[in-house]
């Protein structure tokens, strides 16, 4: 009996020996850290606005965001064919107004991360240079939020695990297999614009074309990847994809307060672990299905590519690896092609003139021919609308970076685990950079200076990030554009609807937060 009671108490003493221990780890991981953190980069010279505990600055960016809202509503009612491009103050209002106080480099946080805020191309270049790219990691709070869109895939893995995934996925990109996806480009876009032309025929010359847009992309990169359209069970895989990014973006504004997911939108991170076990499992069934069939099958996706390969430096992807890497290029991928092009369509319907260019051109490369892959290089002047437009409206707005060790750039040391947020949007958009027709979309810019555009710092153009981490997908993307834009700009003339909102907005990508509604014309009765 003796010997029970002093078991019963030693079990109690241990549960809560434990929850010390637990509270204790809370409270250094959580209080004691970030204040040593926050001390040491403040001895590194870097200002910022005072965090509090345990939200960080959050409340305070959502108080200025909220007002810039406001300001902007008002303002959107004006003439929708006076866009202003000035756009940095609209979707970072927070940062707009501490670049005021504390210039182009501070320290803010969120929750208890604190984040080195960049918008000076001079410290990206040092920081590119410090140290080799697989000593950067990602952010550990956005790597967690995003577990289950990204997993362990390229855009968020680290170290030499991020060399071999590269190693393994760029040929996947090479000439020859860009060359293969052609067809999947053109099939989709011809559906879409088959759509589009019986709408307008109907009665309907209004289309938001953002939504189409974004669904044909979505469907370009599923065929790509791995093989699934619209039809049958792949309908239903996208609407999949499609719905964990909505709800993993839904309540993110909490990201890097402790516990946040657990604590503040748990039914949140439920649905987004439910849906991403979900479309693993589809995955996992397309990958095992395809080693069955054997290298016979005839399939030629990334997928395919990526199951047969080999890697002389260590171990060929697993198959939970293969899933993550289909997952990735379905969100890296579909979106921020979608916006560049989205965009463009928006920039041309208010520019006639250089709608006129384009077609001309388009005249010239293409003529009567079906577009294929050996014309798109003699697509010069589209290159520079493409240049333009992600300068003015960046599909990817901004850059993250994570310090995994201590970094000395000599005049400043970022201690380890400071995570690094570059504003390209507001070196895009900053005239000490590119002169005072900052705001202007004028391509021509890109004419003699087709890889920087006249910017006078090379880390001032950021549209495709920097470094040995710079986006695999550029030239799957621009290949995409030209084609997409020229069997649009071949079938339709484009004008704003007068329904259109200027609202650009983030949510993780550069969007338009109401869509782009044109008015359509058939070139030909
Ligand atoms: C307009 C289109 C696109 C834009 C603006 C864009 C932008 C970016 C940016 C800014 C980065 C981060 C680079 C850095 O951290 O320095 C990135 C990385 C990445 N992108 Fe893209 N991207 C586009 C299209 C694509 C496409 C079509 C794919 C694939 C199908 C893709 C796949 C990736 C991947 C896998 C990474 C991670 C690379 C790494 O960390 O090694 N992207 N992209």
């Amino acid at each position: 009996m003796e010997l029970i009671c002093v078991l019963i108490m030693l079990i109690k003493w241990m549960i809560r020996v434990s929850i010390m221990v637990l509270f204790g780890k809370v409270v250094i991981s959580c209080w004691i850290l970030p204040i040593l953190a926050h001390r040491k980069l403040k001895r590194n010279g870097f200002e910022g606005p005072s965090p509090s505990f345990p939200l960080g600055n959050i409340t305070e960016m959502k108080k200025i965001m909220k007002a810039a809202a406001a300001a902007t509503a008002v303002t959107n009612g004006s003439s929708s064919n006076n866009l202003s491009h000035d756009i940095h103050s609209t979707i970072f209002p927070h940062f707009a107004q501490w670049q005021n106080s504390y210039g182009k480099k501070f320290v803010y946080w969120l929750g208890t991360e604190p984040f080195l805020y960049i918008a000076d191309p001079q410290l990206v270049k040092k920081i590119s240079e410090a140290v080799l790219g697989k000593s950067w990691g990602k952010p550990a709070v956005f790597r967690n939020d995003r577990e289950p869109m990204f997993g362990d895939g390229l855009v968020m893995t680290e170290g030499d695990n991020w060399i071999r995934h590269r190693h393994i996925l760029t040929p996947a990109f090479n000439p020859t297999n860009l060359k293969a996806m052609t067809k999947f480009m053109v099939e989709s876009t011809t559906k879409m614009l088959e759509e589009w032309r019986s709408l307008v025929k109907s009665g309907q010359s209004e289309i938001e074309v953002e939504r189409q847009i974004t669904a044909t992309a979505g469907e370009i990169i599923a065929k790509a990847s791995f093989g699934i359209s619209n039809c049958g069970g792949g309908g239903e895989a996208l609407n999949n994809l499609r719905a964990l990014q909505l709800t993993l973006f839904k309540n993110s504004s909490y990201v890097g307060v402790p516990f946040s997911s657990l604590f503040l939108y748990p039914a949140r991170t439920l649905a987004a672990k439910r849906l991403g076990a979900q479309i693993d499992r589809l995955f996992l069934s397309i990958i095992s299905n395809r080693k069955m069939s054997g290298s016979g099958s005839g399939y030629s996706d990334l997928l395919s590519r990526l199951i047969g390969s080999e890697y002389t430096g260590g171990e060929a992807l697993s198959p939970r690896e293969v899933v993550d890497e289909c997952k990735t290029f379905f969100f890296g991928g579909h979106e921020t092609t979608a916006l560049a092009i989205s965009w463009t369509l928006l920039l041309l319907a208010t520019s006639p003139d250089w709608q006129r260019i384009l077609r001309e051109e388009i005249k010239e490369v293409v003529g009567d021919k079906d577009i294929d892959f050996s014309m798109l290089s003699s697509l010069k002047k589209m290159g520079w609308v493409w240049n333009e437009v992600l300068r003015l409206y960046p599909s990817a707005p901004n850059i993250q970076r994570q310090a995994k060790g201590d970094i000395d750039l000599g005049d400043i040391k970022i201690p380890k685990g400071t995570n690094i947020w570059i504003d390209v949007v507001a070196m895009h958009h900053d005239p000490t950079l590119w002169g005072d027709d900052v705001n202007d979309f004028n391509p021509s810019r890109f004419q003699h200076d087709t890889i920087h555009g006249g910017c006078n710092h090379k880390m001032g153009y950021l549209p495709f990030g920097f470094g040995g981490r710079m986006c695999i997908g550029r030239n799957l993307s621009s290949m995409e554009y030209k084609i997409v834009l020229t069997l649009i700009l071949s079938t339709f003339s484009l004008s704003l609807s007068p329904s259109y909102s200027h609202s650009p907005a983030t949510l993780l990508s550069l969007r338009p937060a109401h869509g782009i509604p044109l008015i359509l014309t058939p070139l030909q009765p």
